[in-house]
């Protein structure tokens, strides 16, 4: 009886362990991804140009020189408070949603996950994270998106955004794009943490132990996961950040609006808009944060080795 106690409070203090690892390496992303983040919002969300005439930018070099221009060096870490402050806590319940869809799946903590129960376990992640996520990510694209329209800019930063979505349309329209970002993130965070472990796995030597952290490994597993995550997540990526940018009234219909006016207008190419600093950016972004929750990992496994 004392036994199982200790073994259940174990249980959920390793959770907290991932929890709190889980949000450094959110931290460690943002840090690392959010020039080319803005720049992969600014070009899926540019308007379509007249005819004849150029877009607002070429590609993603042009839109990087221009906003340096316009802006500074900080226009690329526009709404960056948004993120620290959503992102963090974003990260640390993704991590402790796939440490739990892990224990979930176990019958004793020692099993090995199959890939498909790997990816179920992050597929629960991605579910968990919607709550924080499409808030984050609607506020975000909004401020992201202000250098599009002319005449003064109509946020002062993610509260003044917060507040004015909530003053128009309640919290419905903070929670604007829920379905498009569930879409999205059940299938990404599948592939993100399956295939960390699953690299984690084929890369560790012999006889060698998968926690013995490897520094090489885990930023190519991480990286790599970030590769999978968005191959799979750009196309409702595309339609999350058209519907949380349109205006009021704009797509009655949701996202099945945002995919018919899309295809109408642009056809298929519409939906790998900003594919280019999107790929750019998941490498870096995502093999600093499975570095930071790794290192984290590990002092909290020093600090506290029997939990
Ligand atoms: C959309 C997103 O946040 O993807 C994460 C990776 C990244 O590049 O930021 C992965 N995950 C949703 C699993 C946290």
């Amino acid at each position: 009886m004392g036994d199982k106690h200790n073994d259940s409070s174990k249980h959920y203090l390793g959770l907290v362990k991932n929890f709190l690892a889980g949000g450094v390496g959110g931290v460690c992303t943002v840090f690392t991804g959010q020039p080319l983040d803005t720049i992969k919002v600014r070009l899926q969300t540019m308007p379509k140009p007249p005819p004849g005439q150029l877009p607002a930018y070429t590609g993603t070099w042009d839109c990087a020189k221009k906003t340096i221009m316009k802006e500074g060096v900080t226009g690329l870490y526009k709404g960056m408070a948004a993120p620290i402050a959503g992102v963090t806590p974003m990260f640390a319940v993704c991590f402790f949603g796939f440490g739990l869809g892990q224990k979930l799946q176990k019958k004793h903590p020692d099993d090995k996950l199959t890939l498909f129960q790997l990816f179920n376990a992050g597929a629960l992640a991605g579910v968990f994270t919607t709550a924080i996520m499409t808030p984050g990510e609607r506020i975000k694209c909004l401020l992201q998106v202000q250098s599009h329209s002319t005449g003064p800019p109509k946020y002062k930063g993610p509260v003044d955004v917060a507040k004015k979505l909530y003053r128009e349309g309640g919290i419905r329209s903070i929670y604007k794009g829920t379905c498009a970002t569930l879409l999205r993130d059940i299938p990404a965070s599948g592939m993100y943490f399956m295939t960390y472990e699953w690299l984690q796995q084929v890369l560790t030597p012999e006889g060698g132990s998968r926690t013995n952290l490897s520094v090489g490994r885990t930023l190519f597993a991480g990286g790599m996961a970030g590769v999978f995550n968005w191959l799979v997540a750009i196309p409702p990526d595309v339609l999350k950040s058209r519907l949380q940018t349109a205006p009021e009234g704009m797509y009655p219909r949701g996202i099945r609006d945002v995919f018919a006016h899309a295809m109408r207008e642009e056809g298929i190419r519409a939906m790998y808009k900003g594919t280019v600093p999107v790929m750019l950016r998941a490498f870096p972004a995502n093999a600093a944060c499975f570095l930071g929750f790794e290192v984290t990992m590990k002092a909290f496994n020093y600090i506290l080795p029997e939990l």
